[in-house]
């Protein structure tokens, strides 16, 4: 969270004139309530399962740039629907995922201590992050800009 996911997929897809999706956008649009709501009316495990399912239909349906949720990566089912297409992991330490998020407002894992709860997941995912990616790009200092430039340079 607050690696910039979103932000770069969306100037990658202007970049190259491609349509870009965002599995937790699609997720909201489909379910009609917004992702905090989701956790708690529902939980975790439900938003993983809706996850896995928006996943598998974006990679089916979509040709472009795809954001994925912070989480997704952390199923197998997901990981698997990965197998073929470039990943991009976009690094971010902890200090600058702290001053991207905004107090965690709308991301409830990351609800009580912001910075113990980044710490935490970060510790956690990165293992997996760098094991689907097909290229990683370090985002800490730099700009969103500078991050889609990469990337273009590296999917050229
Ligand atoms: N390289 C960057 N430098 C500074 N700020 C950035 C950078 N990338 C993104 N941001 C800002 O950080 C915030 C979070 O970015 P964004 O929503 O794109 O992250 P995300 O990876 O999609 O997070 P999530 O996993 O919660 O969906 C936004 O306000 C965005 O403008
Ligand atoms: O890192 C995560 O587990 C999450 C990241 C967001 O993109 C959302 O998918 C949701 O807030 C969970
Ligand atoms: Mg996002």
């Amino acid at each position: 969270m607050g690696a910039g996911k979103t932000t770069v997929a969306s100037l990658l897809g202007e970049a190259w004139g491609v349509p870009v999706r965002d599995t937790d956008h699609d997720i909201e649009a489909t379910e009609g309530r917004t992702i905090s709501d989701i956790f708690v009316e529902s939980g975790e495990d439900h938003f993983r399962e809706l996850e896995v399912t928006a996943v598998a239909r974006a990679v089916t349906e979509h040709t472009g740039v795809l954001a994925l949720g912070g989480g997704a990566v952390m199923r197998a089912e997901t990981r698997e629907l990965l197998d073929d297409v470039p990943v991009v992991f976009l690094r971010v330490g902890l200090s600058d995922a702290v001053k991207r998020v905004d107090l965690g407002i709308g991301r409830p894992l990351l609800l009580g201590n912001v910075r113990a709860r980044i710490k935490a997941l970060l510790d956690e995912r990165t293992p997996v992050y760098e094991s689907v990616a097909t290229h990683v790009v370090d985002t800490d200092g730099r700009s969103p800009d500078e991050v889609a430039a990469e990337i273009q340079e590296l999917l050229r």
